[in-house]
């Protein structure tokens, strides 16, 4: 169980932890949807109470290096658990590399599932080297493998990214990899790309948000139906003549083709990789292909193939069955330890980001723990940059009527709203999504100090921080060649704020800036809010009690 603290008996009403997905510090105002935002409520948080700066990208959550950006999943598991796990890209990269991968049972039954039928392996994924939910080089070294194993086709279907990477360079990765099939097909081996379209358009839905993206991509990547074109590379040229302005992540579907015929449709006895290690857009899909009984939409033919995740992307649900590489299992969570305590819990977000802030809050877990509720409020299913004040307004309604029922000692939101404007690339729309977040906020707030308690505001990860690509000498906005300033939709490798807003301890509480303090050190700070000691697993709390 977790200690009392001897020094303080913890804050009368609720601790609230307030997640604003998306909103980096970044170095410089330009570009800054954040900085250009209205925000009184931000601006007299950040002037007149205690406010530090978390590391949020790298391995501070548990990424295979500091290039890498942090996201949503690695963010909200190093908040909620209080602890940095080995996530994802490192795990499917470290067993790549130690050969670990091709020892395991699953790569071992894809390889003899596929030369039991037409000697077909077909691997559908995320496109690019974003290492959020996939990474390019796992895939090159297992169509590497495939070959060197004996299997003779392999089929890629490709998700154009443009979300993690910058907004239009689908070719740069098509290209290459185009190249390196062409180099190693011959001699009885034939890799090509079959299919793919852009994420956002096809197949990697999250949540339940919109099913009809996963049925679109079905009918790409398994009936082969859609606009045919003669190799990838075409294809994205091909798209982007039709759809001027369309970003890749939005770009439809398409199909590879000879005499008319798709070249990879999948049939009976195939063998399927899904190669994102990450799971919430995976979820769906893999429904898809594992749910022998399915009524998300009319699969039209169901082939019985031999399917594996790159991860397992529930384990709770044990979806799927059959993955590469273990997921990180991630324990003593503060969900778990809080309601040891009996301490009962509330979390609320949108379903764009209610996952976020509760299975991966949970470390990875499914089910409730006792004593918490949960509420999920619908996200709109349009582009965020038409509706950028999303659901905040909800949240902030939820989260007020929670806190009014005196029902919650810690209660947990997160607005996605810089995040899901900021993957758009729109900067006046992400503007408006950070005011939009303002106005919830101090709405929240208010309900925080009726009912005596403290707020903790931070974020995952940056995103709304920098709207544009910046010119690496000058660090102003890089161009395009019509004059028009380069979009940028990822995320950023931006620190976020913690900021305490307390109006209860009389200046008794602060915050300690420490040179490696990130997300992690989160859970031991809310505990120490509350009164307790940290879990001994947990990073160290950042609070100060005078
Ligand atoms: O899935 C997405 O939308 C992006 O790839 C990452 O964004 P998230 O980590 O904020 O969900
Ligand atoms: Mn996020
Ligand atoms: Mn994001």
């Amino acid at each position: 169980m977790l200690q009392k603290l001897s020094t303080f008996a913890g804050i009368p009403g609720p601790v609230v932890t307030i997640v604003m997905d998306g909103y980096g510090l970044p170095k410089t105002d330009v570009g800054s949807a954040i900085a250009a935002a209205r925000k009184p409520t931000l601006d007299r948080l950040f002037a007149e109470y205690p406010n530090i700066r978390l590391r949020a990208h790298g391995t501070a959550v548990g990424m295979p290096s500091d290039d890498d950006m942090g996201n949503s999943e690695v963010g909200h598991n190093a908040i909620g658990a209080g602890q940095v796990y080995a996530q994802g890209a490192a795990l499917v990269s470290n067993a790549i590399g130690s050969g670990d991968i091709w020892q395991g049972s699953a790569w071992q039954e894809i390889v003899a599932g596929a030369k039991a039928g037409r000697g077909v392996i077909h691997f559908i994924g995320l496109f690019s080297d974003g290492n959020v939910h996939s990474h390019i080089d796992h895939l090159k070294a297992m169509v590497e493998r495939a070959k060197a194993e004996g299997v003779k086709t392999v089929r890629i279907h490709a998700l154009l990214d443009g979300r993690d990477v910058p907004e239009t360079s689908a070719l740069d990765y098509v290209v290459p990899f185009e190249a390196f099939l062409g180099e190693i097909s011959g001699g009885g081996f034939d890799a090509r790309i079959a299919s793919g379209g852009g994420r956002q358009y096809i197949t990697m839905d999250r949540y339940d948000a919109n099913w009809a993206m996963v049925d679109k991509g079905w009918k790409t990547h398994v009936l082969g139906q859609g606009p045919q074109f003669a190799n990838a590379t075409d294809a994205v040229n091909g798209l982007r003549e039709r759809h001027p302005g369309t970003i890749d992540q939005d770009l439809p579907e398409f199909v590879i083709a000879e005499n008319g015929q798709p070249i990879g449709t999948v049939e009976d006895g195939d063998s399927v990789v899904f190669f994102n290690f990450r799971g919430d857009r995976a979820i769906e899909i893999t429904r898809a292909f594992v749910e022998a009984s399915f009524d998300k939409f009319d699969r039209v033919r169901y082939p019985q193939v031999t399917f594996a995740g790159m991860l397992q992307y529930d384990g709770d649900l044990q979806l799927p069955k059959r993955f590469l590489v273990a997921p990180p299992a991630i324990k003593d969570t503060s969900g778990e330890w809080f309601s040891k305590l009996g301490i009962a819990q509330f979390a609320c977000s949108e379903t764009q980001k209610f996952g976020h802030v509760t299975y991966f809050w949970n470390g990875n877990r499914s089910g409730k723990f006792d004593g918490e509720t949960w509420q999920e409020v619908p996200s709109d299913v349009v582009p965020f940059e038409q509706r950028p004040w999303m659901k905040a307004a909800e949240i902030a309604d939820a989260m007020i009527a929670a806190i009014q029922s005196g029902k919650y000692k810690t209660l947990r939101c997160n607005f996605a709203n810089g995040d899901m404007v900021g993957h758009t690339g729109n900067f006046e729309a992400a503007r408006i999504a950070v005011e939009a977040v303002d106005l919830s906020l101090a709405r929240v707030l208010k309900a925080i100090d009726a009912a005596g308690g403290v707020a903790l505001i931070t974020a995952d990860h940056g995103n709304a921080d920098e709207m544009f690509e910046l010119d690496k000498k000058t660090k102003q906005p890089a161009m395009n060649k019509d004059g028009s300033f380069k979009a940028k939709t990822a995320h950023t490798l931006n620190p976020v704020p913690l900021v305490l807003y307390d109006n209860v301890s009389g200046g008794k509480l602060g915050l300690q800036q420490t040179e490696t303090c990130g997300l992690s050190n989160i859970a031991a700070t809310i505990a120490n809010l509350l009164g307790y000691e940290k879990h001994g697993q947990w990073d160290d709390s950042v609070l100060v009690i005078k």
